[in-house]
């Protein structure tokens, strides 16, 4: 990174050229590749803000090249700026039906071409701004409804690959209207945001947990049987009951209900997962709140050894 912190990569053969623009973007880091098959990589590696790439190249030419970048997902927002001594219509408008952002004529011109950089990299962010923003609970930083459910349904994929089994937590903080209506909005936004903490905090590597709604969350925790998925729900529960929030002066003691549910994934869809999951969170409300169902006591040896499968 440097101070304008943003990377460019140049992609030309002629080592003039390269070298001519490597000064140009003085306030940029900039990465060279002398041909695509370079190029590509080092994008196995790195993830430059902008690309400038020259058409007419051994091998593989520039069009080819913008083509194949655009067609990888996760190269595919990089803007690429065209390099070219072309300026007839036919040419640059090939540019731009690859996938180029924009272009650059030879000879280069400084500030035209640092203006036209310049603008690639504030559309990159703003891009990058709006994908952040479409997936992030804005309250509490977590996936959001939409993420959860995309990453999730991925996550099941790769799971019945191999296999595997999964536990999901649906979680729902009790009487929370209550707070709301005690202590006020900002209240119950602080509350909000520290149940959130704890749970970033407590889940493992690989977990997925989301905000799925106003004071419900989810967990979904990879290759648990589910004596261990109850056990962690069970851990989380205690942990949430101990948090020490105070407002007006007095203490707000928020608790958790807890479904949980783990299978071998087989046929079964995140969905059909995920409601079986919230009967059971219905059970642990009724069954008095700030519980885990099945609990712990009835999964190892209590009156209800078999709970409910749906
Ligand atoms: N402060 C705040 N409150 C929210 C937010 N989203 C939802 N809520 C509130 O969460 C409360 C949920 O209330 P209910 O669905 O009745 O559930 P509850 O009071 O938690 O009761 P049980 O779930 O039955 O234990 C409502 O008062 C919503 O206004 C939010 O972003 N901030």
């Amino acid at each position: 990174m440097t101070k304008d912190n943003a990377t460019i990569l140049v992609v030309e053969d002629n080592r003039t050229n390269s070298e001519i623009l490597r000064r140009l973007l003085q306030p940029y880091e900039v990465l060279v590749a002398t041909d695509a098959n370079h190029a590509l990589k080092i994008l196995e590696r790195e993830r430059p803000d902008v690309i400038l790439l020259d058409i007419m190249m051994p091998g593989m030419d520039g069009y080819e090249l913008c083509a194949t970048i655009k067609s990888r997902p996760a190269l595919h927002d990089i803007p690429i700026l065209f390099i070219t001594a072309r300026t007839d219509e036919e040419s640059l408008v090939r540019a731009f039906d690859v996938g180029g952002s924009d272009y650059v004529t030879k000879p280069f011109r400084s500030k035209e071409l640092l203006a036209r950089v310049r603008i690639q990299i504030a559309y990159r962010r703003a891009l990058e701004r709006l994908r952040t923003m479409a997936v992030t609970d804005e309250l509490t930083g977590l996936r959001n409804r939409r993420a959860f459910f995309s990453e999730g349904a991925a996550l099941c994929e790769r799971i019945r690959a191999r296999d595997g089994t999964l536990g999901a937590l649906m979680i729902d903080i009790d009487h929370f209207k209550q707070v709301n209506d005690r202590h006020g909005h900002a209240v119950g936004d602080r509350a909000l945001r520290l149940v959130a903490d704890e749970l970033r905090r407590a889940v493992g590597e690989g977990y997925l947990l989301g905000r799925i709604g106003g004071e419900e969350f989810t967990i979904l925790a990879p290759d648990r049987d589910e004596d261990e998925a109850i056990a962690f729900a069970e851990a989380l529960r205690r942990t949430i009951a101990e948090l020490p929030l105070v407002a007006d002066g007095e203490p707000v003691r928020l608790t958790l209900s807890i479904g949980v549910v783990c299978r071998r994934l087989g046929e079964l869809g995140l969905e059909t997962l995920l409601k079986i999951a919230d009967n059971r969170l219905f059970k642990a409300k009724h069954g008095g709140r700030n519980r885990v169902y099945p609990s712990p006591d009835t999964k190892f040896g209590g009156t209800d050894a078999n709970p409910d499968q749906r």
